[in-house]
């Protein structure tokens, strides 16, 4: 990303010459040139008189001597820890030019120093009486101490004055990165001239002129020549034709257009973009060359029918439509409200699809996906036409994301010259906006973010949560009529929540509306009642929200992976956003799920896992499930996030996967049971009801022999918690010691850490860990979850090393154990296969077949085909 020539935000990161610098050039002329010109020590009296009073009327001059001399904001005193880190982070980023995550840090680190003034009182009644219903009165309370801070007023200015922004375009840098990009074209380094010209992109002002022709069409007919180069014969003529949307009457783009068509074997719209391009080229040298290339088409293909036309190649399109299924919503007690179908619903079917209410791309995807589909971003990325920060993978998205208005308007960009009657109508089904979607102005969330700082500078919910709040204004039109800005009717946690999350909730709720008053003024009224619905959506989104996924394609010659708790069963799987459902918020969680959501594009998606009777609860997993962390952990995780207490079957009844998963092995070698710890042993007692109904269900999912018996024997004995007992064997009641095998373990863990840690792979490390995995397997359960994800990790390391039956036997050992834990039929497991697939696929194994059969119509059953289409 550019600097900004604006130099850098906030002061938090300014060192002091630098600020002193921005005063000295925000001093009038007419005083500069007295004080520089004309001063002399029997005028100084007036000139210091004259500086200190323009001073004194700056709040950058105020923060300025506030952060050099205020001892209770110094960075040195202790407790300032955190924002000095933060600072220091910001520093990083800003030298590396990541702009963004400066940004981010800078604001946080001030954010920190903002809390450090508040005053105990309010702090305390914040943290600890606040409610609901007193919401109203602490918010205005907290604003009323801000709005006299030089501190809170200098930030807001940082955050969003459209003057100081690090995402304005510029064009100087602009043209600066154009001519690296063509040299680098000229010398053949097409990866570079690529990466350059996308920033010139960025950067560029949309009404410029280079030379006579709009900046940004030059550019993005230049990327279409780059493109070309490379092979990427579609992105290429993308890139023409949003040159064309912006100049119709651009030559060299007609004549790109008709290279690229050439290429394609499009012969018929090439000699139409050529024919286009002949008629409005000025230079004589040009129209030889268009008429060069208009024989070479009739010479190659004199008499020879021309292949069939692919310029309307288009993605596949799924148009998955949700079965005719009545769903209701209803309440319960324990739950709140919750949905139910009205019908029995057999396995699979799609029950509910959805767009979004708000969406926002996470910060660690904004450079690579999509800004607005959050798809992958391809070569031929768009920027965003007014600021420098959005990036999307088509002009759909970007105008669905910003809105038409700022459209070139292609009828005011006439061609120029006479065309025949067919070639007009070429042009005009060329050129011709192709969105007409009603919705877009509703859609246009990014549109008030443009060109400011806070977006990138906040956290994604808070800029989620502005998002919101600009959609409901404009759907409910109360600007300016009402003082209530939001209210979704959803459910959130804010009783809930920590003393800290509560203060710093109000926090960024003032900030953010401070941000969006500057932009809409009076229509966000700035107050206590819409500062405390500020803080409550904030506790929505925290319940609510969901994390979009995407599938990451497994590139087995691509860097190893971290290892950890999720690997095994998330590795697939990118968070690349965040978005709020309405209907969606109003299914309920179960760590055994019947329903489960992906999501293609925005659009959320859920469908049966198993048959699920009428009137049963549909209810998905918000995360932790049974399989994949014990009990324990499920519970923890769902009460610190969502507040409640999970009384689901997988917390309230014995099952097998929670006994094993974090168990160790039985000391009698001939016997395959499982020994927990005093931690899991309590666990498992608090569970409920544990030795009737559903202990023989699991058992017949599970096929664990082994495991069975045991829990038959508990089956069969009354009241016999007591055979739980830590340390010893469910099975055969053998002694283990297990604080030496966690010793053991942790000693295993280093091994398997060394590898993780190395940048460079040896085979004395790659020994070790193998030795490491002998460990674990000598003191865990055959099915601990550790023991799968060390397996899982070796297997992706053997990939990164093109060793692909290491890989592929690590990967069904994982599997195997997964299967234990999951079941054979759960979606996990058909994304294990998936990976297992594209290892085996390169050794020439048969695969597929079995996840197919799993996961019919879903991204993974998507990406199966992608993985054939590869191989072919
Ligand atoms: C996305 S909302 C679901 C809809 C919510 N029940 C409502 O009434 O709006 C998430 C919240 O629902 C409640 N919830 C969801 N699943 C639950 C469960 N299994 N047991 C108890 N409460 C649950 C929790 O309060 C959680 O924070």
């Amino acid at each position: 990303m550019q600097k900004s020539q604006q130099g850098c935000y906030n002061k938090v990161e300014e060192t002091p010459p630098a600020a002193m610098e921005k005063l000295k050039s925000r001093i009038p002329e007419s005083l500069t040139s007295q004080i520089s010109h004309t001063s002399n020590p029997n005028t100084l009296a007036i000139t210091c008189s004259s500086l200190l009073h323009f001073f004194n009327q700056l709040p950058r001059f105020h923060q300025m001597i506030e952060d050099l001399a205020n001892k209770e904001t110094s960075l040195f005193l202790k407790n300032k820890d955190s924002a000095l880190e933060l600072k220091i982070k910001g520093n990083n980023c800003f030298k590396n030019g990541d702009n963004a995550n400066a940004l981010h840090f800078y604001t946080q680190a001030a954010m920190e120093k903002l809390k450090s003034r508040i005053p105990e009182s309010l702090t305390s009644q914040i943290s600890h009486t606040s409610n609901p219903n007193t919401l109203p009165i602490t918010c205005s309370s907290l604003l009323h101490f801000f709005n006299q801070l030089p501190l809170f007023r200098q930030m807001i200015e940082d955050l969003a004055n459209k003057e100081t922004s690090l995402f304005l375009k510029n064009k100087d840098s602009a043209l600066e990165l154009k001519i690296k990009g063509n040299n680098c074209f000229k010398n053949g380094d097409n990866a570079n001239a690529l990466h350059f010209y996308t920033q010139a992109l960025r950067a560029a002002p949309r009404d410029v002129d280079d030379m006579g022709k709009n900046l940004v069409a030059t550019l993005y007919v230049n990327r279409a020549a780059v493109l070309q180069k490379m092979g990427l014969l579609v992105e290429s003529l993308q890139d023409c034709n949003r040159a064309l949307a912006i100049c119709r009457s651009y030559s060299k783009a007609w004549y790109r257009r008709g290279k690229a068509n050439t290429s394609m074997g499009n012969y018929d719209d090439a000699v139409c973009d050529l024919k286009v391009s002949l008629c409005t080229e000025q230079s004589v040298s040009g129209k030889r060359q268009i008429e060069g290339e208009l024989k070479l088409i009739a010479v190659q293909h004199n008499g020879k029918d021309f292949p069939p036309n692919v310029a309307n190649y288009k993605d596949s399109v799924t148009n998955d439509q949700p079965q005719q299924i009545q769903l209701q919503c209803v309440s319960s007690e324990t739950k709140g409200r919750g949905m139910v179908s009205l019908t029995d619903v057999p396995q699979a079917t799609l029950l509910h699809s959805e767009e979004p209410y708000a969406a926002i791309v996470s910060k660690h995807c904004r450079e690579t996906h999509c800004n607005f589909c959050f798809n992958e971003l391809l070569a031929d990325i768009v920027p965003c036409p007014s600021c420098s920060m959005a990036l999307y993978c088509s002009q759909d998205c970007q105008i669905h994301a910003r809105g038409l208005d700022l459209q070139h308007d292609t009828k005011s960009h006439e061609i120029g010259v006479e065309l025949s009657s067919d070639l007009e109508k070429y042009v005009a089904s060329v050129t011709e906006a192709t969105v007409n979607d009603a919705n877009i102005k509703q859609n246009a969330e990014h549109r008030h973010e443009c060109g400011v700082n806070w977006p990138a500078a906040l956290p994604a919910e808070v800029v989620l949560a502005g998002r919101v709040i600009v959609k409901s204004i404009e759907q409910h039109g109360k600007f300016g009529r009402s003082s209530t800005i939001v209210n979704l009717d959803l459910c959130h946690n804010y009783i809930q929540l920590n003393s800290e999350v509560k203060l710093e909730l109000h926090i960024s709720s003032i900030v953010l509306l401070k941000c969006l008053h500057n932009c809409y003024g009076s229509n966000v009224p700035l107050n206590g009642d819409t500062i405390s619905q500020c803080v409550l959506l904030l506790s929505q989104i925290n319940v609510n929200s969901m994390a979009i996924v995407r599938m990451r394609s497994s590139d087995t010659s691509g860097p190893r992976k971290s290892s950890g708790n999720l690997t095994t069963s998330t590795v697939e799987q990118v968070r690349v956003g965040q978005a709020i459902y309405l209907a969606g918020s109003m299914f309920n969680h179960s760590c055994q799920p019947n329903i489960h959501t992906y999501f293609l594009s925005r659009t959320l998606y859920i469908r049966t896992i198993d048959s699920v009777a009428a009137r049963n609860p549909l209810e998905l997993s918000y995360g932790p499930q049974v399989g994949q962390w014990s009990c324990n952990e499920r519970q923890s995780s769902l009460e610190e996030q969502y507040a409640f207490v999970c009384c689901c079957t997988g917390c309230s009844q014995l099952n097998i996967s929670d006994l094993v998963i974090s168990s160790f092995r039985c000391s009698n070698l001939n016997c395959s049971g499982a020994v927990l710890d005093s931690h899991l042993v309590n666990h498992e007692r608090r569970k409920v009801n544990p030795f009737h109904g559903s202990l023989p269900l699991q058992i017949g999912r599970l096929e664990l022999d082994e495991v069975k018996r045991v829990a038959s024997l508990l089956c069969e004995s009354t009241g016999s918690e007591n055979r739980i007992e830590p340390g010893f064997c469910l099975s055969c009641g053998a002694y283990r010691d297990v604080e030496a095998s966690n010793a053991v373990v942790k000693k295993a863990e280093l091994g398997v850490r060394r590898l993780e840690d190395s940048s460079q792979l040896s085979t004395n490390i790659l020994s070790d860990a193998l030795r490491s995995l002998d460990l674990l397997r000598s003191v865990l359960h055959p099915y601990n979850k550790k023991v799968a994800e060390v397996e899982d990790y070796l297997a992706q390391t053997f990939c990164s090393i093109g060793e692909l039956q290491q890989a592929r036997n690590h990967c069904q050992a994982s599997i195997k154990i997964l299967e234990k834990l999951y079941g054979h039929d759960h979606i996990v497991i058909g994304n294990e296969l998936v990976k297992l697939a594209s290892i085996q696929l390169p050794l020439g194994e048969p695969a597929f077949e079995k996840s197919r059969n799993l996961f019919k119509e879903t991204p993974i059953e998507l990406f199966i085909r992608t993985l054939e289409l590869k191989d072919q």
